[in-house]
């Protein structure tokens, strides 16, 4: 073969593979992109391991294209605000503030007997109106008698000349009634032999006013700067327990509690070892008051205190009686008398009757002292009893 065919065969080798070679490579490059990986289920069977749909292709958007969103700013939790602990009014003189209540109510009594004492003729009749006076204002049959046996004896003697005669002769025989000389203290402190706090138990029918009682004193003594726990014994209905813990929540003051329907001497007992852990001066326990049998009554309340004082001995047993119910009053008096020993009378309700001679009525009937009076239906409005500004009270 000549020189000059062998380099056109070399050559024409040469352009057949670039050919070949150009065909491979430009469609890849023309395409521009980098070869999609083969389809699972399109370009060969699926197999273990693969997913179970092809992916799909789609548009990407460039980061510059895409609208990142604002960043969220968390606003910061806020704690729900305490409620504001308040700080209630020291109970000192309160009766005194209150007196305008009393006599706005006691008027009628006061003026009553008063222009009865001022007549010209103090004869059998007006004596006997002064005593139907006195016992429309419940003050009892025996005291009402006394009463007017005095004054019939001090107008004979002494002479009555004048309205403020009346009213001086009239003001000190119903103080002597009321009796000034009875121990009317409140026993509250902390036992200082061994540091125990004072343990008050408040008992009476439902709706007297008990809850809210305990509730004012409780204010009375926080006023005080005393520490005080309730319990809220009263497991017969569940309302009675959250009233009692609002009470307390408003001056800060801790409430234990018990489920509804519990034992009220279980409630009663923890409330007691509650205030001893926590050094507190005083424990006010309230009570439920169903009248419904008085054995079960007594079995109840009996078992509250008796369970109590396994802590030690209660200090006070405070009767709240509705000064409204007049004789019904009386007949509550003596069923709990019966059962605890009372050692102070709560009177509540006194600024909706002109029926102040229970003061004197349930006093004699029960042989111990009106410690509180309740004059009205707001958080201070109960007042230490004070028998000069009660009678100052009734006289208007
Ligand atoms: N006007 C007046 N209302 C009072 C007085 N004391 C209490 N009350 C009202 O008497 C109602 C009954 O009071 P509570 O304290 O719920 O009576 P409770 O004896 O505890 O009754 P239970 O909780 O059912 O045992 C409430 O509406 C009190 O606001 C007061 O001195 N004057």
């Amino acid at each position: 073969m000549a020189a000059v065919e062998y380099i056109v065969i070399v050559v024409a080798i040469v352009v057949v593979a670039a050919v070949a070679l150009a065909a491979f490579l430009i469609p890849r490059r023309r395409r521009g992109q980098v070869e999609a990986p083969p389809r699972p289920g399109v370009d060969y069977q699926p197999g273990v391991g693969d997913d179970a749909t092809a992916p799909v292709e789609e548009h990407r958007a460039p980061i510059s294209d895409v609208t990142l969103p604002e960043p969220v700013v968390e606003a910061p939790v806020e704690e729900p605000a305490a409620p504001a602990v308040e700080r209630p009014e020291p109970a000192a003189g309160r009766l005194v503030r209150l007196r305008s209540r009393l006599a706005r109510s006691q008027t009628s009594l006061g003026k009553g007997l008063l222009s009865l004492l001022s007549r010209e003729r103090l004869d059998d009749e007006t004596w006997e109106e002064i005593e139907d006076t006195l016992l429309t204002a419940d003050l009892g049959v025996a005291p009402a008698q006394e009463l007017v046996e005095r004054l019939r004896t001090r107008a004979r003697v002494e002479g009555i000349q004048s309205p403020e005669d009346a009213r001086t002769m009239l003001r000190e025989e119903l103080l002597a009634l009321v009796d000034p000389s009875l121990d009317r203290e409140l026993r509250t402190e902390r036992h200082v032999e061994d540091g125990r706090p004072a343990v008050v138990l408040v008992v009476g029918v439902n709706g007297t006013g008990k809850t809210t009682t305990v509730g004012k004193l409780a204010r009375v003594l926080v006023a005080e700067d005393r520490d005080v726990v309730l319990g809220a014994a009263d497991t017969f209905r569940a309302a009675a327990a959250d009233q009692l813990t609002t009470w307390g929540d408003r001056v800060g003051v801790v409430t234990v509690r018990g489920p509804e329907g519990g034992d009220p001497a279980s409630v009663a007992f923890d409330a007691v070892k509650a205030g001893i852990e926590q050094e507190a001066d005083t424990v006010l326990v309230d009570t439920a008051g169903r009248l419904q049998t008085k054995v079960g009554l007594m079995d109840e309340l009996g078992k509250v205190k008796r369970v109590i004082e396994k802590h030690g001995p209660v200090d006070e047993v405070l009767l709240v009686l509705d000064a409204t119910t007049g004789q019904n009053g009386l007949v509550q008096a003596r069923v709990f008398g019966e059962v605890v020993d009372v050692t102070g009378i709560v009177l509540t309700k006194l600024d909706g009757t002109a029926k102040g001679g229970i003061v004197v009525a349930v006093q004699r009937e029960l042989g111990v002292p009106v410690k509180l009076v309740g004059l009205g239906e707001g958080p201070d409005d109960l007042a230490p009893f004070d028998p000069e500004a009660f009678v100052d009270g009734i006289l208007g």
